[in-house]
């Protein structure tokens, strides 16, 4: 079996980079059937004729979503000639229309991502303990939530983290490394449900007194206290990885 990998990084939340992978379809004219797909972490794509598989793996991180795709293939030809059409003639076909195909893809996937509101959150943590607000009226009134909101047009992602709690806790928030990204799949700000999703960042207190002017309740949770909270469902998934946090950060 012949194989080729390809890592993009796409500015892009991971649910722009994945829709937008699938409508630009596969970098070959030949139709793959679709073998698994699990919007927006994975999809498999195979051709029994060609015994080609393409495999995409999109996954967050602080610059945006990279994309890891994997190729397959073996051509089953016997001999000299299978090696030299499975290592030389076909790989030199996949590398082409790869690349061929992501320059396109990265550049398609950055402008879809200027249409689409995103949000943004912070796991404020001091010494063991993480920040944690609950939502006063509303749709969510009641649940549990990291405090942030809505990026504005125009606006980078960590201004709009330092402003909106600047402007519902009254504090100053340093930023400090990327936590998670979980897909919305209510409607944010009109958009097309399931499109927006919230960007969580590790941040520190660097200055202020926290008031909820926005929030019925502010409290300080340890890991142990994180699961029993009425958190915003679409907030669950990114649980594990803010345990993981106020692990490293209470040992350093
Ligand atoms: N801030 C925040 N919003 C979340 C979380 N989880 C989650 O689903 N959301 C949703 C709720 C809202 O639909 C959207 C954020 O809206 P928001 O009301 O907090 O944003 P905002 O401060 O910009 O709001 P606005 O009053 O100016 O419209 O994201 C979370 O952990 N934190």
């Amino acid at each position: 079996m012949s194989q080729l990998r390809f890592t993009t990084l796409v500015e892009a939340p991971l649910t722009v980079a994945f829709d937008v992978a699938r409508t630009l379809g596969r970098p070959w004219p030949e139709p793959l059937e679709e073998v698994v797909s699990e919007r927006p972490v994975r999809d498999v794509y195979a051709s029994r004729r060609r015994n080609l598989t393409h495999s995409r793996h999109f996954s967050a991180t602080g610059a945006g979503t990279l994309v890891d795709e994997q190729v397959d293939w073996e051509t089953g030809l016997p001999g000299v000639l299978g090696a030299f059409v499975d290592q030389v003639v076909l790989r030199r076909r996949i590398t082409r229309a790869m690349q061929a195909h992501l320059d396109l893809y990265a550049a398609a996937a950055a402008r879809r991502a200027l249409e689409v509101v995103q949000v943004v959150g912070a796991a404020v943590v001091e010494g063991s303990r993480v920040l944690v607000a609950q939502r006063s009226g509303g749709p969510y009134d009641g649940c549990w939530e990291f405090p942030g909101g809505k990026v504005e047009p125009g606006e980078s992602e960590l201004a709009a983290l330092v402003r909106e709690l600047g402007e519902e806790l009254g504090v100053v928030v340093v930023p400090q490394a990327f936590v998670g990204e979980v897909l919305l799949d209510g409607v944010v700000a009109g958009g097309e449900p399931g499109t927006s999703t919230l960007r969580v960042w590790w941040a520190r207190l660097g200055g202020g007194e926290l008031i909820a002017r926005e929030h019925a309740e502010l409290r300080w949770a340890a890991a142990d206290e994180l699961d029993a909270l009425d958190w915003i469902p679409a907030d669950r998934p990114l649980l594990p990885a803010v345990k993981d946090l106020l692990e490293v950060v209470s040992r350093a």
